[in-house]
């Protein structure tokens, strides 16, 4: 897997980071999302280096100039919920793009520290040779991307996958590495060290889709 860690160069990506994972701000909920829309954003543009590009003629009021632009093959696949301000960050990009969205959430076992992912909703089109964007901002043990992945088999091969998330914690990283082809690129905005006993990122920023969308009862 070819990981590309933004982290690793100082821009104002390292803001709406910081701002997500501060607690002072985080009781503004629409600022959460809107950060993690517009890490969305810086995310899907780096990517856009590595598309597929083709020439095509563009017709000015004054001539005609030849001009690369990205093959519009891009399916953005989103993980509910907390995958849907990332979904809207990708799309104000990849405007042309298809779209997938899927459920899958962490059902608890028999104590907090043991759960297992369920997926329930899935739409998707068909993936056959074209270029699929996965995106969770969070990546913490990295189950929830590859039973997504899993899940999103029987739609067909795509020639290129990417992988877009917020914040990432190390173990997640490998466990994506050591289940998904070498050719696989991630995007990150930053990779944290280490899990809590719950699956949760330390330091990471608590619930993401909590703090997008509210709290949820569980079941
Ligand atoms: O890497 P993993 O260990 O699988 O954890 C990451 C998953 O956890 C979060 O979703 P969550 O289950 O909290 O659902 P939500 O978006 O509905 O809050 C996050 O958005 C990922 O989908
Ligand atoms: O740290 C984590 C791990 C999973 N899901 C989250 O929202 N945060
Ligand atoms: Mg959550």
């Amino acid at each position: 897997m070819h990981i590309h860690n933004l982290s690793e160069q100082n821009s104002i990506l390292n803001q709406f980071i910081a701002e997500i994972r501060d607690v002072s701000v985080q009781n503004d909920s629409m600022r959460f999302r809107r950060n993690i829309e517009r890490i969305g954003e810086i995310l899907g543009y780096e990517l856009s280096k590595a598309l597929e590009f083709e020439t095509r003629s563009i017709t000015t009021p004054l001539a005609t100039i030849m001009t690369e632009t990205p093959k519009n093959d891009v399916v953005l696949c989103s993980i509910l919920r907390a995958g849907v301000p990332l979904h809207n960050g990708l799309l104000n990009y990849f405007d042309k793009s298809e779209n997938a969205f899927i459920s899958a959430y962490r059902h608890h076992l028999d104590n907090p520290e043991s759960f297992e992912i369920v997926v329930e909703y899935l739409a998707c089109p068909d993936l056959t040779g074209k270029t699929l964007i996965l995106a969770d901002p969070m990546l913490a043990t990295g189950q929830s991307l590859i039973a997504t992945y899993k899940a999103l088999e029987p739609f067909g091969k795509p020639k290129h996958v990417h992988i877009v998330a917020a914040i990432g914690a190390e173990p997640g990283v490998n466990y994506l590495k050591n289940n998904l082809p070498e050719d696989t690129n991630l995007w990150i905005a930053a990779i944290d060290k280490s899990l809590n006993n719950k699956g949760y990122i330390v330091p990471g920023l608590g619930d993401a889709g909590d703090l997008a969308f509210g709290a949820k009862l569980q079941h």
